[in-house]
């Protein structure tokens, strides 16, 4: 198996490198600013159970653009760019890949399956769900929170699951992708509370007016899914349906209920706040816009999920739980 990794940012090199650490053949697809970096000093890869490797350069192959790639028969795409990114991605991929090559989307949302079938009509796509939080700084990306790759079942998935695993990446193949990514994006629509409070995840997650903004958008989110027929996956240690009432808590008890899901290194922050803090456009289409275009979709409302995307394609801004209660309307 040969891993093209298209999208060398935070998830794919912690997923590529920890491939390459194993042995696997692994092409890492990015920006000069990242790869020329990795040329000369390698990629460091660690977790929060303490693994630590270091893969040299030349265990990696790096390239800044697909042209002119000779693509392998047995090559699995890692589709690893923000949404915003994923079709112009995919054009050049199936421009290169031999047709049915698969294309494992390891992005957040619930749309990018579908862009890859439009841009890339005769690649595989198939969904998967990154659940925890990968921090890049330099050379060096850590696994900051814990959880299983999600794969959906596909003739290819078998043995990609295999491979993964044995590199260390705890995976699980299900049957249908569709509710783990909708469960995986109601835990998302903390990204843009996070990213405007401009705090790490523990110390935002440990603030109530934080907590509570987030509750109304999963409350939101629930709301459309359940019109629509979709029951989401359960892919934090509560149940999708208890999350709002369990994030509503008083600090003290939501600290002694939630140990698990404050189990996150302090300095870790969402993919979000990384994209505002680099001036880069967000996802917030692809998380509060694909709560907003469900519940339209079903003669609903979400109107705290209107305002944040609203909040976010606005100048950088920095707000308290507080301030973020009055932008909403709570
Ligand atoms: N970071 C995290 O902790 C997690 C992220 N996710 C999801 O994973 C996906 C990736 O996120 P993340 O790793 O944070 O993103 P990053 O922005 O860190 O990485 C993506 C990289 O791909 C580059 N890129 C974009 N288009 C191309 C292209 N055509 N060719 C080569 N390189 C390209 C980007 O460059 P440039 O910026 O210049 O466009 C960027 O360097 C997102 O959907 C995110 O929501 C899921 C779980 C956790
Ligand atoms: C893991 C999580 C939910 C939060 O960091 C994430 O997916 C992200 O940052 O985009």
């Amino acid at each position: 198996m040969h891993f093209i990794v298209m999208g060398a940012g935070a998830v794919g090199l912690y997923v590529g490198g920890r491939l390459a650490a194993a042995g696997e053949a692994v092409t890492l697809v990015g920006r000069p600013r990242i790869l020329d970096a990795i040329a000369r000093d390698g990629l460091r890869v660690s977790d929060l159970e303490g693994a630590d490797a270091h893969v040299p350069a030349r265990a990696l192959r790096l390239a800044t653009a697909l042209d002119g790639m000779e693509c392998p028969g047995d090559a699995i795409v890692l589709l690893c760019v923000k949404g915003g990114a994923t079709a112009q991605a995919a054009r050049a991929l199936g421009a290169a890949c031999p047709p049915g090559t698969p294309a494992v989307s390891l992005q957040n949302g619930v749309d990018n399956v579908a862009r890859i079938a439009a841009h890339a009509p005769a690649l595989r796509p198939i969904g998967a769900m990154v659940p925890y939080n990968v921090v890049l700084r330099g050379t060096h990306v850590h696994r900051a929170t814990t959880g299983d790759i999600h794969l959906q079942r596909d003739p290819a998935a078998t043995a990609m699951a295999d491979a993964f695993r044995a590199a260390g990446l705890g995976t699980t193949v299900v049957e249908d992708i569709r509710p783990v990514q909708w469960g995986k994006l109601l835990l998302n629509l903390n990204n843009p509370v996070n990213a405007l409070s401009d705090l790490p995840l523990r110390e935002e997650l440990q603030d109530r007016d934080c907590r509570t903004v987030f509750a109304a958008l999963q409350a939101e989110a629930l709301r459309a899914m359940a019109r629509a027929g979709i029951r989401p996956a359960k892919v934090a240690p509560v149940p999708p349906a208890l999350l709002p009432h369990v994030l509503r808590l008083p600090d003290a008890l939501f600290t002694r209920l939630a140990r698990r899901m404050l189990r996150i290194d302090p300095a870790a922050r969402s993919s979000m706040w990384d994209d505002l803090e680099a001036g880069r456009p967000t996802e917030i289409d692809d998380l509060c816009g694909a709560v907003v275009r469900l519940a339209a979709a079903h003669g609903l409302r979400a109107p705290c999920n209107e305002r944040m995307c609203a909040l976010l394609a606005g100048p950088r801004q920095r707000l308290t739980g507080a301030q973020m209660h009055e932008a909403l309307g709570l």
